[in-house]
């Protein structure tokens, strides 16, 4: 039995995890760490250097300024971590690649299996029609949603100009822009209302046509069984920081 810490267990995602995991003999949640404190089913921290119960990973739905503290307490109780948050700071991103060299982290900005075949697409689509067709990002999220653009939206961003040899230009939103689009520009879009769980569209316009590739999450369960099956990967690795590339090709 795999024995989890949630960080950020009194949230959307965090209680989605719990509850899966509760519906499966494999896994058991044995602490939560939140700076909400309400009592849930197994004993809630508001830091992880707090906890008392022995684990084998934390699984991290929360906010990116509470990354820092979570990694930095992973890498003193020597414990893999599965990172989910997103709106990560270049220097909160330096802070998990530092420690992954001690300690194995997990990190996805989408821990759907769906996303990611979603950008294997995009990367053929992206190489194949490269030199005459335009690529923008649209991305649509619940009004609860805090960071803009998706951290899904900027990693298929990254996987594009990957293949491109950092060709593109992020241009977010273009209301501040009165000239013509230039080639080199990849354009990323955030729309956010209601509930909306989670949709991203890649749109490659070329002239007299357009080809639109796109994936819609219908309920937060895809991020949370995602999560656990990462979990259930990261642990027993060497360290490092792994991806959802590395479980895909596990199987
Ligand atoms: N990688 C993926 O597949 C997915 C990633 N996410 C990301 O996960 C994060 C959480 O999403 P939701 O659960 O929807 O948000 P939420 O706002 O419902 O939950 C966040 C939780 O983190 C807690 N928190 C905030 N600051 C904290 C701190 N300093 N220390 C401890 N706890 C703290 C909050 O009290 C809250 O309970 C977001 O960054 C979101 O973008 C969400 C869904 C899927
Ligand atoms: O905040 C969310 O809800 C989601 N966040 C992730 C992101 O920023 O890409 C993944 C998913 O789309 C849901």
């Amino acid at each position: 039995m795999i024995r989890i810490i949630i960080h950020g267990c009194n949230g959307k995602m965090g209680k989605v995890v719990a509850k899966l995991a509760a519906e499966n003999p494999d896994f058991k949640i044995v602490a939560g760490v939140d700076k909400n404190l309400s009592p849930l089913e197994f004993p809630v921290y508001s830091d992880l250097k707090d906890v008392k119960e022995e684990a084998d990973v934390v699984i991290d739905f929360s906010y990116h300024e509470a990354v820092p503290n979570l990694v930095k307490a992973a890498l003193q109780k020597k414990l893999p971590v599965v990172i989910a948050t997103t709106g990560l700071s270049e220097e909160e991103l330096n802070v998990i690649k530092d420690a992954s060299k001690e300690i194995p982290i997990f990190k996805s900005a989408n821990m759907s299996l769906g996303v990611n075949i979603l950008i294997n697409l995009v990367k053929e689509a992206a190489k194949i029609l490269q030199q005459d067709f335009d690529i923008e990002i649209i991305e649509k999220h619940h009004n609860m949603k805090k960071d803009a653009p998706s951290g899904t939206a900027l990693m298929i961003a990254d996987s594009i100009n990957q293949v491109l040899n950092d060709k593109k230009e992020y241009v977010y939103g273009r209301h501040t822009k009165t000239e013509q689009r230039k080639t080199n520009e990849l354009g990323i879009h955030a729309v956010r209302g209601g509930t909306i769980v989670g949709e991203h569209q890649v749109i490659f316009a070329g002239h007299d046509e357009v080809i639109t590739i796109s994936h819609s999450a219908q309920s937060r369960e895809i991020f949370g069984y995602g999560a656990l099956h990462a979990a259930k990967f990261i642990i027993g690795q060497k360290p490092g920081l792994y991806s959802m590339e590395d479980l895909v090709k596990k199987g």
